[in-house]
């Protein structure tokens, strides 16, 4: 800053000064010159003087010599004669000096000064100018050899006249003339010597005024040219001075503006602006570092900067002063910007900031430095907040992908490389379309680009290939990154990778329309396909038909064995139905053990009847389960469009109706549909609705058949049979409304009421007429899979006080066919209780053996169907035969059901039959009549 403000001046100073002695100079040169030629002059005017005063001088010896040689021819003495003389000799040496200093230049001496003013004595200077002077003194010089001749005449006439003077009076008369002709010649040789020094003292005076003129010229010239010159100098002088402090005070000015902006720029510069000398110490300090430090001005100047607000690393660790990269340029070192180091407040806090160290020069020497420095708080913040989303992005679970305007990969992320397989750096650079599988239509992409080159976002997905060359799904988010100019300047996608979810939405859609265990059409892709067809037919004027078809006796079949082996079940009998129709046609599972078969582009309605008998036939070879063989049949019902119906609920419930007369048939056959039908569909319907809630309503009767001792004909217990009045249906047989009750789970409530009244009753009649008679009460498979089954038996035991043993639960072989183990349980825990239980309708299912040698039966009882018949059909005898040894062969006793003739009676005593019920002794009765029953007739012959 101070060589800032210290040159400008200097300069203008000295180019002032420069200026006025370039001045100063010139007119001195000019001055002198004019000086030099006035002095020149003067010189030659001087020397012009000195010579005519010489030249006076000659002539004045010259004069004072001719004088001494005419008294020299009248002396008479010799004491004259020497006086003379030696006032002749001293002319002529002077004369001769004289001449010799106009010859050559020199000092003239003589002693005799006439014409000098103040000077008694000639001491002159005289030089030798010979082009102005060269006529004059050389006619002047030509005297010379005659002068000095002199010399000698004048020695000859001194002798000449001292010898007349010693002659006298006896001198002879050619010595006079001698020394007459001497002295003629003596002062011709003096007179012409002289006219000559007069005539060059005249030419000489014109000269000497001709110099005094020019002489009298150049001085005035001389003082003349002064004045101005002074002036003009001192003019230009001023005038420059007035220049340059006029510059000089613009320089002052503008450092001044310079200073006062600096100041101002000190003043209102967000930047925090220090200086330190050359031992680290603050030389001054702007406020807005004074306000981020939190010390006052005074407080920071003259003290050790780096001590106060850079004493410690931003790690904590002490930052000594000789380690301070601010104050390393005042050693020298280079020029530092930081952006990595702390400063501290006064109040102990402290702040990133970036800083850069400047050195101040003066006089080429570091005498401190600059430091400006910001609070990059925010900006570090901000870093970190980038750094952190860059981290986000970096770890995002989507694909994140930036492009530049051409489309060419800037940036992926890790996730864009673990879901396509390439490496970022194999792709950067890059257009995206290397992932392009081609199975994206080429509109999404019309409609990608015209979105994003028109400003917009585009959302879509895409299918794309891996590096691997495998296909994936993408949901693309893609949208052009603006600038604050609002321009674009790169495209970034968002993608995520939805191929699982792909998957799982086909996977769900297929759900949604097929079957899982079967994976045949469901009900709502068999309605939706049926709907198709019955489009088409009516486009085409053709007929179709819809085939309800249900298992028979599946429900048996999954009670008795497991779920897994019926769902084995239906997975074999959908296979056979698949391959028993067309390709075109459709085979799908409504649920449960119910299929439906669309068959369409039907002629007649006969062309069904071939294609009902394939599918009832394809169930003629035994299904093989866990090694098991399995007769399994199946009923069908058969719709047509468009006699039976136009829409697909009204063919479906017309099929199923079908059905179910083929299963009323007799199951193992079809039928198509009638009007008529729909009258049974209703009553089932009917029977479903009045059943709910008539237990509520106390519409049911428990009605009580006797068991009969065969060989005593005694009474010794009973079995209750459940009886239904609906007023709307009246009577309701159990046959019908036992299996609806099995299927709506109404079994459990209605089984329990069953339990309670059984047992209660029968404990009055064992109380009443003090007989242990026992009663048989039907279990349902659907009971036995109730947890609570014992429960309710144990606490019924024990709320109608009756014996355990007095207790025959009847379960048909169908709840043993599941094979569960909770079934054994149960079985084994009531068998402990000390109930019976009785193997119910034996003969009618599969008869196992391994079932009665399994379970812990106490009783079996022959269905009814054999016993009808045992008087009549050998086979049934001899199955009955079988069955009672067989059951004897295990210890189990044997009850005969539906005995109905004594023949009957007697033929099953005569095998060894223990109990028997039947029609022959009573029908099913209200508990009022059997009371009267067991009080009137325990022994009973016939009914
Ligand atoms: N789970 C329950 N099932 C029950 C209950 N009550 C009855 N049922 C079952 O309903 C089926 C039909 O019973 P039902 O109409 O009562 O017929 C029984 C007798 O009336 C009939 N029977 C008895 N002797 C004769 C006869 O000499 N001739 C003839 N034609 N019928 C006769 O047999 C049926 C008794 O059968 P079973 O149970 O096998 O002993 C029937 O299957 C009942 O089990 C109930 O409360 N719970």
């Amino acid at each position: 800053m101070s060589q800032l403000t210290e040159h400008p001046i200097q300069r203008q100073i000295i180019g002032l000064a420069l200026s006025i002695l370039a001045i100063v100079v010139v007119l001195v040169a000019i001055h002198s010159g004019f000086r030099s030629k006035a002095n020149q002059i003067g010189s030659q005017l001087d020397n012009q003087k000195a010579r005519q005063e010489i030249g006076l001088s000659i002539y004045q010896r010259l004069f004072s010599a001719k004088a001494s040689v005419f008294k020299l021819s009248t002396l008479d003495n010799r004491l004259e004669l020497e006086i003379v003389k030696k006032r002749f000799d001293d002319n002529l040496l002077i004369i001769k000096e004289g001449l010799a200093i106009l010859h050559n230049g020199g000092v003239f001496k003589d002693q005799i000064a006439t014409n000098i003013p103040g000077q008694n004595s000639m001491n002159l200077v005289a030089n030798y100018y010979l082009p102005e002077s060269e006529g004059y003194v050389l006619e002047v010089l030509e005297l010379g050899p005659a002068i000095h001749n002199l010399d000698e005449q004048a020695q000859l006439l001194y002798q000449l006249i001292k010898s007349r003077i010693e002659l006298f009076p006896n001198e002879p008369a050619d010595l006079q003339v001698r020394i007459h002709n001497l002295i003629k010649t003596i002062n011709t040789v003096l007179q012409r010597t002289q006219e000559n020094a007069a005539r060059v003292l005249y030419d000489s005076q014109e000269k000497t005024s001709q110099l005094s003129i020019e002489y009298k010229e150049s001085e005035n010239l001389y003082d003349s040219f002064r004045l101005p010159v002074v002036v003009i100098a001192l003019g230009l002088s001023a005038y420059l001075l007035l220049v340059t402090l006029t510059r000089v005070g613009k320089v002052i000015e503008n450092r001044k503006q310079a200073e006062d902006q600096l100041q101002l720029l000190l003043d209102t510069t967000v930047e925090g602006i220090f200086g330190v000398d050359e031992q680290g110490t603050t030389t001054f300090v702007n406020p807005s570092a004074s306000r981020m430090l939190g010390y006052s001005p005074e407080e920071l100047i003259n003290r050790s900067n780096h001590q106060l607000i850079h004493h410690t690393r931003s790690d904590g660790s002490h930052y000594p002063a000789s380690e301070c990269c601010m104050l390393e340029v005042l050693e020298g070192g280079t020029v530092h910007t930081v952006d990595n180091e702390l400063f501290w407040r006064k109040d102990g806090t402290s702040f990133p900031v970036e800083y850069s160290s400047n050195p101040i020069y003066r006089k080429g020497k570091i005498v401190g430095a600059v430091v400006n420095f910001r609070d990059i708080s925010e900006r570090k913040q901000a870093e970190k907040r980038i750094r952190t989303l860059l981290q986000a992005i970096e770890q995002s679970p989507v694909s994140v992908v930036m492009t530049d305007t051409n489309g060419d990969i800037e940036y992926v992320n890790r996730a864009f490389e673990i879901t396509s397989g390439y490496k970022a750096n194999e792709v950067l650079g890059k257009n995206p379309r290397i992932l392009k599988s081609d199975n994206t239509p080429e509109e999404h992409f019309k409609e990608l680009w015209q979105a994003i080159l028109s400003g917009q976002s585009w959302r879509g997905e895409l299918q794309n290939r891996k590096k691997n060359g495998d296909l994936f799904w993408e949901r693309a988010y893609i949208a052009p990154v603006v600038d604050e100019t609002g321009s674009t300047t790169h495209y970034l996608a968002v993608k995520e990778d939805i191929s699982l979810q792909k998957q799982q939405e086909k996977k769900i859609l297929h759900q949604a329309n097929y079957d899982s265990l079967t994976n045949l059409p469901n009900r709502f892709l068999t309605l939706d396909r049926l709907s198709q067809i019955i489009k088409e037919a009516q486009r085409n004027q053709h007929m179709a038909a819809v085939l309800f078809l249900d298992l028979d006796d599946f429900k048996k079949v999954n009670d008795s064995m497991s779920h897994e082996a019926g769902d084995k079940l239906l997975i074999q009998a959908a296979k056979r139905l698949k391959e028993s129709v067309r390709i075109d046609d459709t085979v799908s599972r409504l649920g449960g053990d119910e299929f439906i078969i669309l068959l369409g582009s039907l002629h007649t309605e006969k062309e069904v009847l071939p294609i009902a008998e394939k599918i009832l036939n394809c169930f003629k070879p035994p299904f093989v389960l866990d090694g098991r063989e399995l007769i399994l049949t199946a009923s069908i019902g058969i719709s047509i469009y468009p006699s039976d119906g136009d829409n697909p609920a009204e063919l479906l419930r017309n099929a199923d109706t079908a059905m179910y007369q083929s299963k009323e048939q007799g199951r193992n056959t079809f039928n198509f549909f009638t009007h008529e039908m729909n009258k049974g569909i209703s009553r089932r319907l009917q029977v479903e609705e009045q059943l709910h809630g008539a237990l509520e309503r106390n519409e049911f009767q428990l009605y009580y058949q006797p068991i009969l001792d065969i060989a005593k004909r005694e009474i010794i217990g009973t079995e209750s049979l459940l009886r239904w009045h609906n007023p709307i249906l009246g009577e309701v047989r159990p046959d019908e409304f036992i299996p609806i009750t099995e299927q709506t789970g109404q079994i459990i409530p209605l089984g329990q009421f069953v339990i309670e009244q059984a047992l209660c009753t029968t404990a009055q009649w064992q109380n009443q007429f003090s007989k242990p008679f026992r009663v048989a009460i039907n279990i349902s498979p659907r009971q036995f899979r109730d947890p609570n089954l014992i429960k309710q038996i144990k606490a019924a035991l024990a709320q109608c006080s009756i014996p355990s043993s007095s207790v025959v639960l009847e379960i048909t072989e169908g709840v043993l066919l599941s094979g569960h183990t909770y079934i054994d349980d149960a079985l084994s825990e009531l068998n402990n209780l000390g109930v019976t239980i009785t193997m119910d309708d034996f003969g009618t299912g599969y008869s196992s053996l391994s079932y009665l040698r399994r379970y812990p039966f106490g009783n079996l009882k022959i269905d009814r169907s054999f016993i009808n018949d045992i008087t009549i059909d050998p086979a049934d005898r001899e199955l009955v035969n079988a069955t009672i040894a067989m059951a004897h062969g295990l210890g189990i006793t044997v009850v005969a059901e539906g005995v109905e003739t004594e023949e009957q009676l007697n033929y099953l005593k005569q095998q060894g039959c223990e109990m028997a019920q039947g029609y022959l002794f009573s029908k099913p009765i209200p508990a009022v009549e059997m009371k009267h029953l067991l009080q009137n007739k325990q022994k009973l012959t016939t009914a």
